[in-house]
């Protein structure tokens, strides 16, 4: 019987996928958070839940069960009875382990039913909804006027990133920035306690109690064996090496892995920017990632004696693709035709993020409207999703989605 978490390709079709539905935590950004919430503008909340509303129903239409991180948390939190210790976990990595502010806290949050609790959560608490005055250290000498006592988790609405599916299991991720580190919380919870997924002999291949980082925007399955995995400002070379040996060292069927460099920049923070497959011996490159002669750092990492490693470096994506995934040929398409002015501006607005519902079918936002033409003339179906809010937040339609079934390759 199929796994509740099965995912052997980038492309296999979709039957799964876990959304976030973009709630109130997008309207607690402002511009002095911006940079620090890792937005770029603050989106428009009711056009921005229209815009994913239509996502959502384009992957229904095309036959995947879609479900919400939200409810899925609120239902984990209930069916294993663990509100109360889900919640001193988040406390304590939002600051406030113990203490007479963990406990005002901690009493309003425990009032409000599950469901609601979890979309504060998201939302982030404001100090003037609770009628307590907080008398530590840290309200005192640091910031008496910050607004929150809990920050809002606006980039929730990308599952992509706190945990990657692979094969029969997971990456539950220990994320690089603050502002989203609690976000594996909710999938950890998840995997341990709901119905659907607890104790269904699920792997986790890494959980999220590291110090070195790494993001699923990084992680991509492109086979039933191989995975490429940025090297980028979200993921570490040496996270890198530490879920390969695990994925090595157990039963997963992945014995490649290719890691991928990119530039550590905001625009390219994750692989999966520059990077997609979209069929069998297709995928979609932002030139910008390739340097002169259209080369780039990869390294294909398999197995070595005693638990070690192998590593062979290369510069050619195409050959080192070709060979990981024993292709004739393959056809890398640019973003934006490859100009210097359209390339990087549907980069920008995530055109290189595109979900592949099955072999050759994508979704994309609709704004990137040269790159979705390319994507025609090679003889894709493209899936248009409407964007001008959405894509404020730096993340497509790849990001927006976190498949847990996918249907094998034949
Ligand atoms: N898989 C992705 N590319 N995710 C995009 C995430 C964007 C988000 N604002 C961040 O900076 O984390």
């Amino acid at each position: 019987m199929t796994k509740p978490i099965h995912v052997t390709s980038e492309i296999g079709k979709l039957d799964v996928v876990m959304l976030k539905r973009p709630a109130e935590e997008v309207e607690n950004i402002t511009p002095d958070t911006m940079p620090r919430l890792l937005f770029d503008d603050i989106p428009y909340l009711p056009i921005a839940q229209k815009e994913h509303d239509n996502f959502a129903q384009i992957l229904r239409d095309n036959g995947t069960e879609v479900l919400y991180l939200e409810n899925l948390a609120a239902e984990a939190i209930d069916a294993g009875n663990v509100k109360s210790s889900f919640l001193d976990k988040m406390l304590a990595e939002s600051g406030y382990a113990v203490g007479a502010d963990h406990d005002a806290l901690k009493e309003y949050l425990m009032s409000l039913d599950t469901q609601a609790m979890v979309n504060k959560l998201f939302a982030g608490v404001r100090r003037n909804e609770i009628d307590f005055t907080p008398t530590d250290l840290v309200s005192a000498a640091e910031d008496p006027d910050y607004p929150f006592f809990m920050d809002p988790m606006p980039n929730a609405y990308f599952t992509r990133d706190p945990a990657a599916s692979i094969g029969d299991g997971l990456s539950i991720n220990h994320m690089t920035f603050a502002a989203r580190q609690r976000e594996s919380m909710f999938m950890e919870t998840i995997i341990a306690h709901h119905p659907r997924f607890a104790n269904k002999g699920l792997h986790v291949w890494r959980n999220r109690d590291h110090t070195h980082r790494i993001e699923g925007g990084d992680e991509l399955v492109l086979s039933n064996h191989v995975l490429a995995i940025g090297v980028s400002q979200r993921t570490s070379a040496t996270a890198i090496q530490d879920i390969a040996r695990n994925l090595f060292k157990e039963d997963s069927g992945y014995d490649t892995v290719i890691a991928i460099s990119i530039p550590h920049n905001h625009a390219m923070m994750h692989l999966d920017t520059v990077f997609t497959m979209i069929n069998t011996d297709q995928f979609t490159v932002h030139p910008g990632i390739l340097g002169e002669g259209g080369k780039i750092d990869t390294w294909t990492i398999h197995p070595g004696k005693d638990g070690d490693l192998t590593m062979e470096h290369n510069q050619d994506l195409k050959a080192t693709l070709k060979s990981a995934l024993d292709l004739d040929d393959l056809d890398l398409i640019p973003t934006g035709n490859g100009d210097p002015i359209v390339a990087p501006r549907e980069q920008w607005n995530d055109g290189s993020n595109t979900l592949a519902i099955a072999p050759g079918v994508v979704v994309t936002y609709d704004r990137n409207y040269v790159s979705n033409e390319m994507l025609r003339q090679h003889g894709l179906k493209v899936l248009e999703t409407i964007s001008s809010e959405l894509s404020r937040g730096r993340g497509g339609p790849r990001c927006m989605s976190m498949p847990l079934v996918r249907e094998d390759l034949k």
